[in-house]
């Protein structure tokens, strides 16, 4: 679209923006101290090996062996171990199939988009390493800007369906391509999040459920198929022990650190801004590798912002952009539930007086000419790339946190809290795992 192409444009020659006198204060130069590493995972010498415990790999020969290609949907408490097997799955699968669709709903750790996103994805590689998500393309992605399902459950709902209806659409019709499909579900199993996999559950109709269970009992979920009425005819329950049981040292499974691996996750995403053979080892580098990347440059008569979970006041609307990512999608969606992402942008800078934002994300330039529609939702910028030691970010002033600390109110207070009984509490919000 020519409009579009003249309203985002790459400015490759210019240096980075000036800051907006409104929003942010003067950016001294940085002086050069020790900076730390990017979190990293563990390096491969030391991080514990994925255990394929007996039950595991008779699960995953059984389900490869099914015909026709099966729908299988992967539920169990958090840290249980779904993700893990669900990789294991892919490459079970990927023999005979040569493709595997998968549905990433877990919006606090997805498989393979960035936090914040449910997606889903046609894998035709194996995944060589079980233990750690990496990014993929996404076949279609929903942005649904926070880290937890809590906050706005029908819109959860909402994405996740309109994801499987268009898999379903294009990869299950008979006489088309039939691919298998692995459904990967948040570890929310109680209270709220238990009616909404309930929820997924009858909507989605899996061919086969695999149902992860732990030591502690009262983390499981029911036994059987209790998305069912009594008496209904449901697909096959298979279910698996949390690897740990099997471990032969006995111990547990090392836990996730789920803010951690949102940051990282975060800090690998926009990483993709640049080309994969510089060497980006440190926060430091990055942040500085960022700041100096010349922008988009976004006209604000171009682009209609929505905000996901809060409302902001119209006159604030450009300011409470700045220093946020933001999902970015095309306006012509917004005749279905949910508009279409094509990935996240960082807010660089926003010139009030000029009326522009600056944009950087690793989106290429030609899925960039039809985005008209900027979703703000809950993800922030990585601390670590936002407050690096020794430099004042140019993203960073003082105003910026009265900002986020604004928008956060108007988070809490203009959307109707739900009611959280004991218990009810999705573990990404709070980052508790499950003991297993
Ligand atoms: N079979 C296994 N072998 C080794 N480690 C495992 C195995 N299963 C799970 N783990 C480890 O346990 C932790 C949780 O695993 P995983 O992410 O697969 O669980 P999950 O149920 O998907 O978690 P969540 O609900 O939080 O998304 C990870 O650190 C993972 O590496």
């Amino acid at each position: 679209m020519g409009k579009r192409r003249r309203s985002i444009k790459k400015q490759p020659e210019s240096p980075p923006p000036p800051a907006s006198p409104a929003t942010h204060a003067p950016c001294p130069v940085p002086s050069p101290v020790a900076s730390p590493k990017i979190p990293a995972p563990p390096a491969p010498e030391q991080a514990p090996e994925v255990l394929v415990p007996p039950d595991w790999a008779s699960a995953a020969a059984f389900i490869s062996s099914d015909i026709p290609p099966p729908v299988v949907l992967v539920c169990g408490p958090a840290n249980s171990g779904k993700s893990t097997f669900s990789r294991l799955l892919i490459n079970s699968l990927l023999p005979r199939y040569g493709r595997v669709g998968y549905l990433d709903t877990d919006v606090g750790q997805p498989e393979f988009s960035p936090p914040g996103c449910l997606s889903v994805h046609v894998v035709d590689e194996a995944i060589a390493d079980l233990r750690y998500p990496v990014f993929r393309e996404a076949e279609r992605c929903c942005f649904y800007g926070d880290i937890s399902s809590k906050r706005d459950p029908e819109t959860y709902l909402n994405s996740l369906f309109l994801l499987y209806t268009y898999f379903v659409e294009k990869y299950r019709y008979p006489g088309s391509e039939v691919l298998p499909l692995i459904v990967n579900t948040p570890g929310w199993v109680k209270g709220t999040g238990f009616d909404m996999l309930v929820e997924m559950l009858r909507y989605i109709c899996p061919t086969i459920v695999v149902q992860i269970r732990t030591r502690m009992q009262r983390k499981n979920l029911p036994d059987g198929m209790f998305w069912l009425d009594d008496g209904q005819a449901g697909p096959n329950v298979i279910i698996i022990d949390a690897a740990c049981h099997k471990s032969l040292s006995g111990e547990s499974l090392k836990r996730k650190d789920g803010g951690g691996t949102r940051e990282r996750r975060l800090v690998e995403y926009f990483k993709q801004c640049f080309p994969s053979d510089i060497s980006l080892a440190t926060n430091k580098e990055l942040a500085y590798a960022l700041a100096s990347l010349p922008p988009y440059e976004v006209s604000f008569s171009d682009v209609t912002v929505t905000h996901l979970h809060y409302e902001v006041p119209r006159t604030e609307i450009w300011r409470c952009l700045n220093a946020t990512i933001v999902g970015l999608a095309n306006s012509c969606d917004t005749a279905q539930a949910v508009p279409w992402c094509v990935g996240l942008g960082i807010v660089r800078g926003i010139d009030v007086e000029r009326g522009l934002l600056y944009v950087i994300t690793p989106v290429h330039v030609d899925c960039l000419e039809s985005i008209d529609l900027l979703l703000q939702g809950l993800i922030d910028i990585p601390r670590s790339i936002l407050q690096v030691k020794g430099c004042v970010s140019p993203y960073m002033s003082t105003n910026l946190r009265d900002t986020i600390r604004e928008r956060d109110l108007y988070a809490r207070n203009l959307n109707s809290p739900l009611v959280i009984q004991n218990g009810d509490c999705d573990p990404d919000d709070s980052d508790s795992d499950a003991d297993m």
